[in-house]
């Protein structure tokens, strides 16, 4: 499927404005992160950020598009996100998935590094699990994680193993967190969802903590 150039330059225009979105949160310290649209499924292609870039400023060499063995549809200086190959295994395994972003925060670091024993962090009964779609009476989410391989492969194949439809994100240990929906703006959504989640976890067992020491 030919991607025609107004396909392309709305998926770089909307991945301008969830960059920016993120950025104003501090969500790329030291341009990590790296975020996706997809563009085709058969066969697989998505706009990604270039790799190394400083993800809180525009400019024309941002973007590219790749096909689903992460190498770029047209010649081009520019490299695509050194983890192209975690969006193309998201796409794979979550074809409702169109967007998929991916940032480092210290909340989603200390929860990932915490429970990293169980492989994954579970939570019950917040309001914002609504804001991951899942709208069930006092539903409980668990959020698979997995080791940070620094072999790509590696690491995608982890993601790969523990990723489900039911809950759109995963944690990468001492790392980030991937998180996808079926439009920039649901994937955008989750990736909310999960940072509050996370936050608010991590504040509420310090606070816990302080309370129990409290005289
Ligand atoms: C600069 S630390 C972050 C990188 O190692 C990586 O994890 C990351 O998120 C950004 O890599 P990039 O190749 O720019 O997409
Ligand atoms: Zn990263």
């Amino acid at each position: 499927m030919t991607i025609t150039l107004e396909q392309r330059l709305d998926a770089f225009r909307r991945l301008d404005e969830a960059k920016l979105t993120f950025a104003r949160r501090d969500w790329f310290p030291g341009t990590s992160g790296n975020l996706s649209i997809k563009l085709s499924d058969e066969p697989l292609q998505f706009a990604v950020t270039a790799s190394g870039k400083d993800k809180t400023k525009l400019s024309p060499e941002d973007y590219l598009v790749v096909d689903g063995n992460s190498q770029p549809v047209e010649p081009t200086a520019l490299k695509p996100s050194a983890e192209t190959l975690v969006h193309a295994v998201v796409y794979r395994v979550i074809p409702t998935a169109k967007a998929c972003f991916h940032v480092h925060t210290v909340w989603n670091n200390l929860i990932s590094e915490l429970y990293f024993g169980q492989r994954a962090f579970s939570i019950q009964g917040q309001e914002l699990i609504k804001g991951l779609g899942i709208w069930e009476e006092n539903a409980r989410i668990t959020v698979p994680i997995v080791e940070n391989f620094a072999d790509i492969p590696t690491l995608a194949s982890a993601i790969e193993k523990v990723i489900t439809p039911e809950v759109p994100g995963v944690l990468i240990r001492n790392h980030g967190i991937y998180a996808w929906g079926d439009s920039d703006f649901a994937a955008k959504r989750h990736l909310e969802a999960f940072e509050f989640l996370f936050e608010y976890h991590a504040r509420w067992l310090q606070l816990r903590q302080a309370a129990v020491a409290a005289p």
